[in-house]
């Protein structure tokens, strides 16, 4: 097992700058996740962290050796492909075999690594299949074992299951966590897809145009994302521009855009300090199942008129679009009072003050 430190890494190809100011730890035995979209800069990061890529500037550690510019063979990091890259008229015993016969492995000990990795990954039968015979499912395993019968201190899975149907996706999940908590081993993941990283990994970083904007749990980055691109690629969030802010005693009054007038809203229990700089460039950020539906006028705060424009019905969840003064808010509703959720109804959308959170807005800053 290994720890990994990212300092101040940069890659440049040419003018293009893939990644920039890196800084990340990995903990030993962590999954880690890097999240973003197509060209985001994660792959170019994995591969830095391989060996395949030395850094233009920065320092990568494994534990405390300076690895920056070791060769991937003297890594001792496994890798995983998302085309898999094996051998396909190979047998499955030679493909997972090969790492161990270039490293000029006693042939009895690659015949009985070879047989117990294929066991973990569930293919003891098919040892001496061709590659080329077996399903995605299965050759998604074969890679695996591949990676992991080298014993490596690390493991580096890139889009590892992005060829695989949507059922064989979820079971190979699984089969990828059961294998990492059994080898206990430091493991990043490169994925674009935000529900993966939600639901396997210990930490997750999220990446745009070569820039690092966040790193934390699953719930830290959906529930208090650094800005309007972390909250906008992590699930539906509604976003409102602030004009204005004062902090008071005990809460934040904040004045929003909705349509075309301004509204004081309040917020409690905000989990970021204010930065009076950011002023201006602020988005008041609300989840689409925060919001609240009330088919009646209160008093209380944050209540504002609006009409459904949408009622979508997803079964257990009902999406709805309302128009606030032009402005148009996603709600999200247990399934639990259809029939009084019609189109064009009035209704009032309440946002919980604890459930705001003021965001800086980074999404125009694309370079
Ligand atoms: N070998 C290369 N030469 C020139 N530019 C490159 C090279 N590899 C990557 N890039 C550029 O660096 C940026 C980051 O690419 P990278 O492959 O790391 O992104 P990614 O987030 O992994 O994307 P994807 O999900 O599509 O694989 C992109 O703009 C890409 O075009």
């Amino acid at each position: 097992m290994a720890s990994i430190k990212i300092d101040q890494v940069q890659k440049a190809f040419g003018k293009v700058i893939a990644v920039d100011h890196l800084n990340l730890e990995i903990k030993d035995g962590e999954f880690f996740t890097f999240l973003g979209p197509s060209g985001c800069g994660k792959t170019t990061t994995l591969r830095m962290i391989a060996g395949f890529y030395y850094p233009t500037k920065g320092i990568i550690r494994f534990g405390d050796k300076d690895m920056t510019r070791v060769p991937p063979e003297k890594r001792n990091t496994g890798m995983v492909f998302q085309n898999y890259a094996l051998f396909p008229h190979m047998t499955v015993f030679e493909n997972v075999a090969f790492g161990l016969r270039v490293r000029k492995m006693a042939a009895n000990e690659v015949k009985t690594r070879v047989q117990d990795v294929l066991r973990k990954v569930r293919l003891g039968k098919y040892s001496d299949r061709q590659v080329s015979q077996l399903s995605g499912g299965q050759q998604q395993r074969v890679a695996l074992a591949r990676a992991l019968v080298i014993e490596p201190e690390i493991l580096l899975l890139d889009e590892p299951l992005s060829n695989l149907d949507a059922k064989l996706r979820d079971e190979m999940r699984s089969e990828i966590l059961r294998l990492q908590k059994e080898y206990k081993i430091t493991t990043i993941y490169v994925t674009h897809d935000q529900a993966e990283a939600l639901s396997m990994s210990d930490r997750i970083a999220v990446f745009n145009f070569g820039v690092c904007h966040q790193v934390g749990t699953p719930s830290e980055i959906y529930n208090q994302p650094a800005n309007d691109f972390v909250a906008s690629f992590i699930g539906e969030i509604n976003l409102l521009e602030v004009n204005d802010y004062k902090v008071e005693q005990n809460h934040v009054s904040v004045s929003a855009q909705v349509g075309p007038e301004p509204e004081k809203l309040i917020v409690h229990n905000h989990p970021f300090n204010f930065n009076p700089d950011l002023a201006g460039n602020l988005s008041l950020s609300i989840r689409p199942e925060a919001i609240k539906i009330l088919d009646k006028q209160t008093d209380e705060t944050n209540v504002l008129k609006g009409k459904i424009e949408k009622v979508e019905f997803l079964g257990a969840v009902i999406n709805l679009t309302v128009n606030v003064a032009g402005q148009l808010l996603q709600a999200n509703l247990l399934n639990n009072r259809l029939q009084q959720l019609k189109s064009g109804a009035d209704v009032w959308v309440q946002l919980p003050e604890d459930q705001i959170r003021i965001i800086p807005m980074v999404s125009g800053d694309a370079p």
